[in-house]
């Protein structure tokens, strides 16, 4: 039985080879999900979104709010953490500044792929489009609803999975990763040759109760120029 195996630390597992999708338990600690909520607590405005000409707004597909967040030596643990998951290959200059997302009750993000189809959102100041994506839950206070869809990928088989997946939606809603505090759901967006893989579509479902503390941490292909970097640096 799985009991008498020896015990090991690392959690992370593989959730779907194409697109690549893995689930991370625990991928930030207590301490850092409360300092992110203190160091935003004030600073969340309406989530925008960018239209197919690339104009930013805010819409009615998106009605959390969001912020990014400051460098401080906190982030740059969890930044270099992200880095060191994509394999180390990957420099600091190339993540976007970590976006904290906050919802409410009806709050929700319609199904949306997080690389662009605007190339206006993908020129060299932007390090090019979003290589991959981490969705990291933050804070989720008695919630219900909320989880993570994504309507193009196989649900799991194995009931296992059901801790981390909502196993009580139909089987072709896709697969629904639920709300867990400090987990993280890890994927690329991008097919080797740099296109957009439609694979990756997703949608933060509406909350029925409670709130919910989101973060994304995105990786470009290419570094971003330093006035979008949250470090400010060269
Ligand atoms: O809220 C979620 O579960 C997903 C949010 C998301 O996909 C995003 O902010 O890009
Ligand atoms: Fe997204």
């Amino acid at each position: 039985s799985e009991e008498a195996c020896p015990h090991h630390l690392y959690q992370v597992q593989l959730f779907s080879q194409d697109p690549l999708v893995v689930y991370i338990p625990d991928f930030i600690t207590a301490e850092e999900a409360e300092h992110l909520e203190y160091i935003t607590r004030d600073k969340f405005t309406r989530s925008e979104v960018a239209d197919q000409y690339g104009n930013l707004m805010n819409a009615t597909t998106r009605t959390s709010r969001s912020t990014s967040v400051a460098s401080d030596p906190v982030v740059r643990c969890i930044e270099s953490r992200a880095l060191a998951f994509q394999g180390y290959d990957t420099p600091r200059s190339h993540l976007e500044p970590l976006q904290l997302v906050q919802y409410n009750v009806g709050e929700k993000y319609h199904a949306h792929t997080d690389w662009f189809e605007a190339t206006s959102q993908t020129t060299a100041e932007f390090g090019g489009n979003r290589h991959s994506s981490f969705f990291v839950y933050v804070a989720a206070d008695e919630i219900t609803g909320g989880g993570t869809n994504f309507p193009l990928l196989d649900a799991p088989k194995d009931e296992r999975w059901c801790k981390f997946v909502n196993c009580d939606e139909p089987w072709d809603a896709g697969v629904t990763f639920r709300p867990i505090p400090r987990n993280a759901v890890f994927w690329q967006n991008l097919h080797k040759d740099g296109r957009g893989n439609r694979a990756t579509l997703h949608a933060g479902l509406p909350l029925t109760s409670g709130s919910k503390l989101g973060m994304n941490i995105w990786t470009r292909e290419k570094p971003l120029s330093p006035q979008y970097r949250s470090d400010g640096l060269n």
